[in-house]
């Protein structure tokens, strides 16, 4: 018997699923066309959405030879010249050169140092945080940013308005909202001859706004390096992830050493904002609609750190509550809720169905994020889920940090980085604020409205919310670690 493709809407000749495809939160129909795996093609491309932990598992992890590829897309990548960005290069040497520079810049073993930055940047953010509170969103992402910008490229950033980190939002927004919108599938790249098009013409209009983001993309890859370079000729530079590995003679001699820096800096760069941005918003939402779970949190902190001092990396394990916050807060907002795309190598079998070479693989993070057998009451904001007693295995499924970084060999690499800097921002955030409802002019309370309007990155659109000290004791412990870390 011949085996069939997986389930998925009725296609329109032709176009197959475009009108199915909608850029904002596609990841509800993929949740809701079938249970398992969903398939549609726009234009001839197929795509899978795999909507369960097991079959990410059993195709992304365990047949991750043929599993990921990544498209190659005339648009994104050739027009736009996005080709050489991590999450874009096809599975080969170069990526594998490439994310072993990303291993030794954020892998497990080197986190521990950079522990006294993640503690500077995190007592930065709180100044700034205090004292213009309404502008959260831009300090989330002077915090990253400036974190990403001072580790890799020995750069720091010198307001909210920083050139580099205006550039960094800029092409990032280009990227998720135009470039790669919808699942980043152009005309151009069924038919690549459309390139072919004279700039004049009607329908060109993609040539020449692809024009205009490569040249955007070029300076966002080439201007924070050449910044380091130029650092480093008049010997003024701060000790950086580039500046080391450039000092280095042994990694020096590998072929094309110097490109794949270049482009990996850059995707470390990018790929920290916006998911850095997503999750914390998501935290500080969930403490505004739950006061409950911030004061239980809060209790802890001040019962194990006390007040007279800010939290820090070793009071970890004796935080079970605030961990059970960070977790919550990683799974209730499935900050990349459809992944990245990867691309099958070969035709494969799987359960019965044919999955023809050449499909793109979303795994979507979300419904497996918001799978009732694992997570009761899913939609529901819950810390204490993760204090219920249960096996290893359901232990093991129920850790949001196995999905939201995605799957087999293009898992995130940032995310043992994350796991320190987000956990570190939130203690500090619960130790020394409270997070309230804003209330107008009138005293009524606002309710927050969110919308998701980014096609990559779940990002709710900007909230009202009202944030303050604890105590005069907290706002004086934000103040002084100023003069504690210099
Ligand atoms: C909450 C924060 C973050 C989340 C939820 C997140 C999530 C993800 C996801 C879902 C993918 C796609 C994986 C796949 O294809 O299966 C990815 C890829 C990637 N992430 Fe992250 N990420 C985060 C932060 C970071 C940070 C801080 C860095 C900086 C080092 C980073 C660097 C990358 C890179 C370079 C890729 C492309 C990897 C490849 O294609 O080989 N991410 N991330």
């Amino acid at each position: 018997s011949f085996a069939s493709l997986p389930p998925g809407p009725k296609p329109v000749p032709f176009l197959g699923n475009v009108f199915d495809l909608t850029a904002k939160e596609l990841w509800l129909p993929a949740s809701r066309w079938a249970k398992q795996y969903v398939y549609v093609h726009v234009l001839g491309v197929g795509i899978v959405f795999l909507n369960t932990a097991e079959a990410a598992c059993d195709l992304l992890d365990k047949r991750g030879s043929i599993y990921s590829d990544k498209p190659f897309l005339m648009m994104s990548g050739e027009l736009c010249g996005c080709k050489n960005m991590v999450a874009f290069t096809p599975y080969g040497e170069q990526s594998k050169r490439q994310r072993r520079l990303l291993h030794k810049a954020f892998g497990l073993p080197v986190i521990p140092t950079y522990y006294p930055f993640l503690q500077t940047g995190t007592h930065a953010f709180l100044r700034r945080l205090v004292v213009e509170p309404s502008e959260y969103m831009k300090h989330i992402r002077r915090y990253s940013g400036g974190l990403t910008l001072s580790v890799v490229y020995g750069y720091e950033a010198v307001s909210n308005d920083d050139e580099f980190l205006g550039l960094a939002e800029e092409c990032v927004g280009i990227l998720s909202n135009r470039i790669a919108s919808g699942v980043g599938i152009w005309p151009v790249d069924v038919f690549p001859s459309l390139r072919h098009l004279p700039t004049w013409m009607p329908g060109a209009g993609f040539k020449r706004n692809a024009a205009i983001w490569k040249k955007k993309m070029e300076e966002f890859v080439d201007r924070p390096y050449e910044f380091m370079k130029n650092s480093m000729k008049s010997g003024t530079h701060k000790a950086s992830f580039c500046s080391n590995l450039l000092e280095d003679e042994s990694i020096k001699a590998v072929d094309n050493f110097e490109f794949d820096l270049k482009w990996s800096a850059n995707s470390m760069y990018s790929a920290s904002i916006d998911t850095t941005i997503t999750t914390v918003s998501h935290f500080i939402l969930a403490m505004m609609m739950h006061t409950d779970a911030q004061r239980k949190a809060q209790e802890e902190l001040d019962r194990v750190v006390g007040t007279e001092r800010l939290p820090t990396f070793a009071d970890r394990a004796s935080l079970p509550f605030v961990e059970c916050v960070f977790k919550e807060s990683l799974r209730w907002a499935v900050p990349v809720p459809l992944s990245l795309p990867h691309r099958l190598m070969e035709d494969d079998l799987y359960n019965g169905m044919l999955i023809p070479k050449g499909t793109l693989i979303f795994g979507n993070i979300w419904a497996m994020l918001r799978n009732e057998a694992v997570f009761p009451d899913a939609d529901a904001f819950r810390p204490e889920r993760f204090l219920d007693k249960v096996s290893p295995e359901m232990e093991r499924k129920r850790d949001p940090q196995n999905y939201v970084f995605g799957f087999g060999r293009r898992e995130c690499p940032g995310s043992h980085l994350v796991d320190s800097s987000i956990w570190l921002l939130i203690a500090s955030m619960l130790a020394t604020l409270d997070v309230s409802k804003a209330v107008d002019e009138c005293g009524n309370v606002m309710e927050p409205t969110v919308k998701f309007e980014n096609p990559i990155f779940r990002t709710p659109s900007q909230f009202k919310c009202d944030m303050r000290p604890r105590s005069q004791k907290a706002l004086s412990l934000i103040r002084q670690s100023e003069i504690l870390t210099t």
